[in-house]
């Protein structure tokens, strides 16, 4: 879109390098102050306090990953850091300390934190759930698990947990050290993953989840791995927080305990990884100190500190500090990066093949019938325009081409392969590609990332780096370089205008290559000029590039510029289909259109 003219200012806001100096040096002057000056400084009560804090502060990392990077508010953190705790105790207490009694009860701790988290992951994250049920079933996790350790006899320790087992025989010293170089470490970790090209996949599934299925990622799965592995990291954690104090109490594994995890997160800053480590010292801290003398004063504290914090400063304070550093309040990231063009795809063997095949397709919504024997074909090169009134069903027989799930009856096949009743992730591997009405992009990743999660498919993101290059296919490069959005990689998605935001998503669902692509009216606010241009793309790529496309439009006379066909949807039924001034210039067009009623009996079934 050559003449698309952003509402956005072009300017990108200046920075100053500050922020990603920030936390490097605030984990530099923490571990240095927690591993070599607190031993020679602080007394052994405050000592003992910040082993523990150091083991809490690994949790709180975990909770942040889940709630700050993938957007699932998570208050089960507590039960795997439980299940590493009573993993040791159990395990000493029965057989002893000893060198393979450690290894085993490591491996034990790691393997019920695995297997529970992949179970509630299924259970909290099965294709079309919502974050509301994840977090339901997260708070269920450690209350069923403390009953079950209430009602584990001797075996447990019941209500009183396990105590007055042999563990590692250690300084306390020693005890800050390892428990400071573990806090680093996974600090560190998790630091340089959530900045890699991985770390970007997870905020895009914060952003938007539904775009991120209709790019062809496995959302459910996804989130499932990430819970996994912090559900073995805070395992790990509460396996040496009980070595340490020589004790396993319900409390470790307790959803009042996994509230101050989330606690601890928030008042730190999510999102941040090192917001949630100094919010875990300091509450850690402060708890000790004022939990005894002040035993209902400080929970009230707690609270308040957190509406303060939730009110004021609703990314937690180090959010808050990192903001004072930002002018603008989010531009790119400070990187460069280079874009360059895929190679051609191979030329297409059958270019007129049929794309999309839709037979007796219903849709029911209890009694209500939005679609009702809906039957078409459309073919590789075709500009197919769906029209029809408000509510004649366009949108839904959208969402039933593209969600195998979705439709009541019938049957729907996308460039030759059956849908049957699979999910729109899994439609999009055979070569569908869907735009939504309102531009939906990744609002928090930059314009680059955003094409870089759009290819994933094609190109796994990396663990513990960022590519400093994109390689998009020429259908996708074409869009963004005419859009202008070339000059614009490195900036925030939010930050674009209406029209840069639609190129965005365009680019997006062209990076897939797909062969079929939905478009949802995708000229609605859109200016003149952007249109013209939307118009240019798309009959290129149905031209050029044979693409098979199917767009639900409103405005007849951008609809007649560009189509080869036109079908019309009326009351959920096909009333017409056929060439731009057959359909045009009918007679049932004209009635709908002017809003006459047009009796069921007169629409062809
Ligand atoms: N989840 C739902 N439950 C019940 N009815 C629904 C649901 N979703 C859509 N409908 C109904 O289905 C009908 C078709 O809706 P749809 O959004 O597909 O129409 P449309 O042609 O796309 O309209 P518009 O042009 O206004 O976007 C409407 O009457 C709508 O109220």
């Amino acid at each position: 879109m050559p003449d698309a003219r952003p509402l956005a200012s072009p300017d990108t806001p200046a920075r100053r390098p500050m922020p990603r100096l920030i936390v490097p040096g605030l984990m530099v002057a923490m571990a240095a102050g927690v591993i070599v000056v607190a031993p020679l400084l602080l007394d052994n009560y405050l000592v003992n306090i910040l082993v523990r804090a150091c083991f809490v502060a690994i949790a709180a990392i975990t909770v942040d990953i889940m709630w700050g990077y993938c957007g699932t508010l998570t208050f089960g953190q507590s039960a795997f850091f439980g299940i590493g705790a009573y993993a040791l105790a159990i395990m000493f207490t029965e057989y002893g300390f000893g060198t393979w009694q450690v290894c085993a009860a490591i491996a034990a701790a790691m393997a019920v934190a695995a297997a529970v988290a992949a179970f509630t992951g299924w259970l909290s994250f099965y294709p079309g759930s919502t974050p509301l049920y994840a977090s339901v079933i997260s708070l269920v996790v450690p209350i069923v698990l403390v009953q079950i350790l209430y009602s584990g006899g001797t075996f447990t320790g019941s209500s009183s947990g396990l105590v007055g087992f042999e563990s590692f025989d250690l300084e306390i010293e020693t005890w800050l050290r390892l428990a400071g170089l573990g806090l680093l470490a996974t600090s560190v970790l998790a630091l340089v993953v959530m900045r890699s090209d991985t770390g970007r996949l997870l905020a895009a599934l914060r952003d938007n989840d539904a775009r991120c299925t209709y790019l062809g990622i496995d959302t459910s799965r996804l989130r499932i791995i990430v819970l996994v592995l912090s559900a073995v990291v805070s395992a790990l954690a509460g396996f040496f927080y009980a070595g340490f104090g020589g004790v396993a109490a319900p409390e470790n594994a307790s959803f009042t305990f996994g509230t101050n995890l989330v606690i601890m997160v928030a008042l730190g800053g999510r999102g941040t990884v090192i917001g949630p480590v100094i919010g875990a010292l300091c509450m850690e801290v402060a708890s000790a100190y004022l939990a005894n003398s002040l035993p209902y004063v400080w929970e009230l504290i707690v609270g308040l500190a957190l509406i303060v914090v939730i009110l004021v400063f609703p990314d937690g304070l180090l959010g808050a500090v990192m903001r004072l550093f930002k002018r603008g309040g989010g531009a790119g990231r400070g990187t460069a990066t280079m874009l360059r063009q895929a190679a051609a795809a191979t030329a297409v063997n059958n270019p007129d093949a049929v794309a999309i095949e839709v037979r007796a397709l219903g849709k029911h919504y209890g009694s209500l019938s939005v679609l009702d024997g809906v039957e078409f074909t459309a073919h590789r090169g075709e500009l197919l325009s769906l029209v029809g009134p408000n509510g004649a069903g366009k949108t839904t027989l959208i969402r039933c081409l593209s969600d195998g799930r979705e439709r009541s009856t019938g049957d729907v096949g996308i460039a030759g392969h059956d849908i049957a009743r699979l999910s729109p992730d899994r439609v999009v591997r055979f070569g569908l590609g869907r735009k939504f009405q309102t531009a939906s992009v990744f609002e928090t990743l930059t314009v680059a990332e955003c094409l870089r999660v759009a290819r994933t498919h094609a190109d796994p993101p990396a663990l513990t780096s960022r590519s400093a290059t994109l390689e998009l296919p020429p259908a996708a490069m074409s869009v963004v370089e005419r859009s202008g959005l070339s000059e614009r990689l490195d900036e925030e998605a939010r930050n674009l205008s209406h029209g840069l935001k639609q190129a965005l998503e365009l680019a997006m669902v062209l990076s897939l290559e797909p062969d079929v692509l939905l478009l949802d009216e995708p000229t609605a606010g859109l200016t003149r000029a952007e249109r013209q241009s939307f118009a240019d793309i798309l009959t290129a790529l149905a031209r050029r590039d044979r693409l098979c496309i199917l767009l639900v439009e409103h405005d007849l006379d951008f609809v007649r510029e560009i189509s080869s066909r036109i079908i019309v949807l009326h009351q959920g039924r096909l009333a017409l289909d056929g060439s731009v001034d057959e359909v045009v210039n009918s007679e049932l067009v004209r009635e709908i259109y002017t809003g006459q009623h047009v009796p069921h009996a007169e629409v062809p079934a």
